[in-house]
């Protein structure tokens, strides 16, 4: 597991050990210049002669790059270092200089604005030491020229197959929201990110989790006491929490799910769904839509059962119609094929409010028509038991319908923002899904970027939903009994669609269907480990 505290929460935990002369800089910036020339060394060969530049703010950040800097001049790197402000880390600038380092001050001479661009878009590797977690808004001044021009160049370069400059970003990429993971004005995208103390919220949200590259977190012996802000599960954290199933197991232990998913018209999501939880490692999948729905779902699996009976988790709504904004319309399209009353059925029972509800709550997973449906049961809120897995779009009608003025480019602009407010005004554990899905909990939220971008392909959420639906059965009881354990249930979820999507056809396309084809591979390799 990764695990992200504010910019705040770091700087409260550096606070002690720089009153106590700790060497936090040194630390860090030596860690920096070490993981600089393994990437130089990997890449290159030789790392003596390399071309480095480092590009040096006002602050801290600057200073550590100047320091790291200095490491690799020392080891025989051509360092030159780019000055954007007239205030820049003094010590770390005479290191640079002793070590054999050239600086160039841009401030004083913004002229040379196009030579340093050149220079940059040249170099083996571009240090980026602008800002930190300091940063306030978006980049500013000399240092917003600096990595607009910087990055137009790399991408040029690596548009025409030319080598581009390895990227290396100091603490964050500056320009990120360090804490809420927005991209407020232009960044240099980093190939990795050495991040120190620990990962900060920006480095795993989207979008700027995307300008991050590889996370590497540096220990330089902070302690964080509090809870993280933002976590990522890992292939490590699967084995620990997954139930494998022992010789007193039978198939109720192993857990039910209930799926009410697929119409007439679009049977492909039923059989996606069910299929998924079948090869996810449900004890029994059952299907409770529609007859004629059924006998297709039978026809692709005949694991799965259409009679009624006990359920653990209910996952409603794959393929059916009618998002949020379509059901408070009243609209029916009539595809419906009776699935809005099956699935208000199944959720009603999943809220374990309706009297006389055998088995009592169970935890559910609310897709796409199912979101529509929230609005009709018998509480405006539904219990953290309760998965809503919309999409931007999906999210976007659902918080409208909630009164909230909000429109999609700033749902994707905010991800967690937004899934959070959607958690607070329905009480459910929300994962937004995307290219990194967020999952927003009672006092948790996880980051999840596993699957290639291969997976954004029809019918890969319906795996989704079946294989998290088959994961909450088999941890029904705890999932209702505590209340962040949904969220925890759904991240690592994500993590195992993610990795079979990669598994299904590494570095190619995939259909949904070989996705839930893969999982029972990958499940079997996260838990006998590497
Ligand atoms: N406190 C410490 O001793 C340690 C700090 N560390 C480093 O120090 C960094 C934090 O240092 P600072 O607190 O000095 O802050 P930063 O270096 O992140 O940046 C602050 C400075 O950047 C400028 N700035 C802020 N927002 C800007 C914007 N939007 N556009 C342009 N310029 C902007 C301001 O002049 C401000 O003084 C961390 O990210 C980390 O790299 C590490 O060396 C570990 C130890
Ligand atoms: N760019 C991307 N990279 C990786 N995964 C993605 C990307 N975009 C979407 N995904 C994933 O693909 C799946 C798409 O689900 P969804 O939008 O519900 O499609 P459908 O309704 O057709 O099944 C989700 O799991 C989502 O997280
Ligand atoms: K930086």
């Amino acid at each position: 597991m990764i695990s992200a505290w504010s910019a705040a929460a770091v700087r409260a935990a550096e606070e002690p050990l720089l009153a106590a002369g700790a060497p936090l800089m040194e630390r860090a910036s030596f860690a920096l210049a070490t993981h600089v020339l393994r990437d130089v060394a990997a890449r290159r060969g030789p790392v003596r002669g390399a071309r480095v530049v480092v590009l040096v703010g006002a602050g801290n950040n600057g200073g550590d790059a100047l320091h790291a800097g200095a490491v690799l001049a020392r080891r025989g790197l051509a360092v030159a270092a780019v000055l954007v402000a007239e205030r820049f880390h003094a010590p770390g600038r005479r290191a640079l200089e002793r070590a054999g380092g050239r600086v160039v001050e841009l401030f004083a001479a913004p002229a040379a604005l196009d030579a340093v661009v050149d220079d940059a878009a040249r170099a083996d590797v571009v240090l980026d030491g602008l800002v930190g977690i300091g940063a306030r808004g978006p980049l500013r001044g000399l240092a917003e020229e600096v990595v607009r021009a910087v990055s137009a160049r790399v991408a040029r370069r690596a548009g025409a197959d030319v080598a581009a400059p390895w990227v290396v970003a100091v603490d964050v990429p500056s320009g990120i929201g360090v804490d809420d993971g927005t991209v407020p004005g232009p960044v240099l995208a980093a190939d990795r990110t050495v991040t120190f103390g620990a990962a900060k919220p920006g480095l795993l949200l989207p979008p700027a989790a995307g300008m991050a590259g590889e996370v590497t977190v540096v220990d330089i012996g902070l302690e964080l006491a509090a809870p993280p802000a933002v976590r990522r599960r890992g292939p490590a954290d699967v084995a620990r929490s997954w139930p494998v199933p022992g010789l007193a197991d039978h198939k109720y232990t192993r857990g039910v799910v209930g799926v009410v998913a697929g119409t007439v018209t679009y049977p492909g999501a039923a059989v996606l769904t069910t299929t998924a939880a079948v090869r996810t490692g449900a004890g029994m999948v059952r299907y409770r839509g529609s007859e004629a729905v059924g006998r297709v779902v039978l026809a692709a699996r005949p694991e799965v059962v259409t009679a009624p009976g006990r359920v653990q988790s209910w996952v409603v709504g794959p393929g059916v119609p009618g998002g949020p904004e379509a059901s408070r319309a009243g609209e029916d399209d009539g595809l419906d094929d009776g699935q809005h009353e099956r699935g208000r059925a199944g959720l009603a029972a999943a809220s374990g409010r309706l009297a006389g509800t055998a088995g009592g709550p169970v935890p559910a997973v609310v897709d796409a028509g199912g979101l529509g449906l929230l609005d009709g049961l018998p509480d405006d809120r539904v219990p953290p038991w309760f998965v809503l897995t919309p999409h931007a779009g999906e999210l976007t009608a659902l918080l409208r319908s909630r009164g909230e003025d909000v429109r999609r480019p700033e749902v994707e602009a905010e991800p967690l923002r937004w899934a959070r407010r959607a958690h607070e005004l329905t009480g459910a554990t929300v994962l937004l899904k995307g290219g990194v899905t967020v999952v927003v909990g009672p006092g948790v939220a996880y980051a999840q970027g596993d699957g290639p971008g291969w997976l954004a392909t029809a019918g890969a959420g319906d795996v989704l939903a079946g294989v998290l639906g088959s994961m909450l059965a088999a941890r029904s009881r705890d999932v209702v009994e505590e209340p962040a354990l949904a969220a925890e249930v759904a991240a690592t979820a994500v993590l195992v669609h993610g990795r079979a999507a990669h598994r299904a056809n590494p570095g190619g396309p995939v259909a949904a269907l070989d996705v839930a084809g893969a999982v029972p591979a990958e499940i079997a390799a996260l838990l006998t480990g590497p």
